[in-house]
């Protein structure tokens, strides 16, 4: 993409202090998102993909803390931000909605009051009917504005916090599984609806989700996380094309495709490390179908492998005979 990043995410790392060890939950991560492109970031349970977003809004709470990198948003780090001015930020320029938006409102106050209040805090400009024409965007009856959070189905409370997110028209919204408390119709139609107004209104996204079938569809942009390390990370069709890595082709073996040939689905055997104590070398060499000698010993860094760029010293310069070895046994 040829414009500026709007979001540039350098190096960064989060730690939760938990006594004897730390836990490095997110470790050394760069990603850029560009003005109205979709990121999705997948993994399995556990690989910091949450940590990941709440460092970038900077909403980490004790244990967590960034311990260096930079995140910047429209040119501005807001590593180094105060509260005050992130929280004029927040909502205005960029917005978050978390898994369960049960938890995100609140259930003694109206949709209505809780539109109201945010705009009341922000001190912007917006119009009156601003709440109800959000509500309309996201398909819900303004008359709703009136009703408590537990008077809505789960599928509206979501969309009502998409609504939220969407009242000053913010250039980046982040969202955490926002689909992930739905039954399956929901969850589609819902991530149906994110995508159209994305592309109507030009925000972009950084979309946490488990579901490979789910982002398959929707984001432009892929990365894969695995013990809080970025193991791949290219246009999504490359990487569901190639993957490179062989954790990106294990959790896509793992999913269902939805347009392709019925094959046996075929798990990632063990589960990902304690990130506390991870494994020396290639933190996935113990569960990795592919490992050879040096996967142990040698820490793989991000190498370009032609659209994308994967951490496996199978792509790494010098490593061609092992590579070929690796070809021959697995065709
Ligand atoms: N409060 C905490 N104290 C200590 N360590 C924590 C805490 N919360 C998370 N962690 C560590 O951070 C790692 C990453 O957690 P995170 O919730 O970011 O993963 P995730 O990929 O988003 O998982 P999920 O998909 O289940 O939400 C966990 O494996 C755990 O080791």
């Amino acid at each position: 993409m040829p414009s500026q990043p709007i979001l540039e995410v350098r190096d960064l790392t989060v730690e939760y202090e938990t006594g004897e060890r730390a836990v490095v939950a997110v470790d050394g991560v760069d990603l850029d998102v560009h003005p109205g492109e979709f990121v999705g970031v997948v993994g399995e349970s556990g690989c910091g993909k949450s940590t990941l977003l709440f460092a970038i809004a900077q909403l980490l709470s004790p244990p967590a803390a960034i311990t260096s990198g930079s995140v910047r948003f429209q040119g501005q780090n807001l590593v180094a931000m105060s509260e005050k001015k992130l929280a004029a930020l927040r909502w205005r320029d960029f917005s978050v909605v978390m898994q369960s938006a049960m938890n995100a409102l609140n259930p003694v106050t109206s949709i209505g009051t809780q539109f109201r209040d945010a705009i009341v805090a922000h001190d912007e400009p917006v119009a009156d009917d601003r709440p109800a024409e959000v509500l309309r965007l996201v398909g819900i009856d303004p008359i709703h504005l009136n009703s408590y959070p537990h008077q809505l189905s789960g599928g509206m409370r979501q969309r009502a916090m998409i609504a939220m997110a969407l009242l000053f028209t913010p250039d980046l919204i982040i969202m955490d599984e926002p689909t992930s408390a739905l039954d399956v119709v929901a969850q589609r139609s819902l991530m149906l609806q994110i995508k159209e107004l994305q592309e109507r209104l030009g925000f972009a996204v950084v979309f946490v989700t488990h579901d490979m079938s789910l982002i398959s569809h929707f984001s432009d942009q892929l990365m894969v996380m695995y013990a809080g390390q970025v193991v791949e990370l290219g246009a999504t069709r490359a990487v569901f094309d190639d993957p490179a890595h062989p954790y990106s082709k294990g959790l896509l073996d793992a999913f269902p495709s939805i347009r392709g040939p019925k094959l046996p689905l075929i798990g990632i055997p063990g589960s990902p490390p304690d990130l506390a104590n991870p494994p020396s070398g290639c933190r996935f060499h113990p569960r990795c179908p592919v490992a050879f000698d040096d996967c142990p010993r040698v820490e793989p860094e991000l190498y370009r492998v032609g659209p994308v760029q994967a951490r496996c010293l199978l792509h790494a310069p010098g490593y061609t005979p092992a590579a070929e070895a690796v070809r021959e046994a697995t065709s």
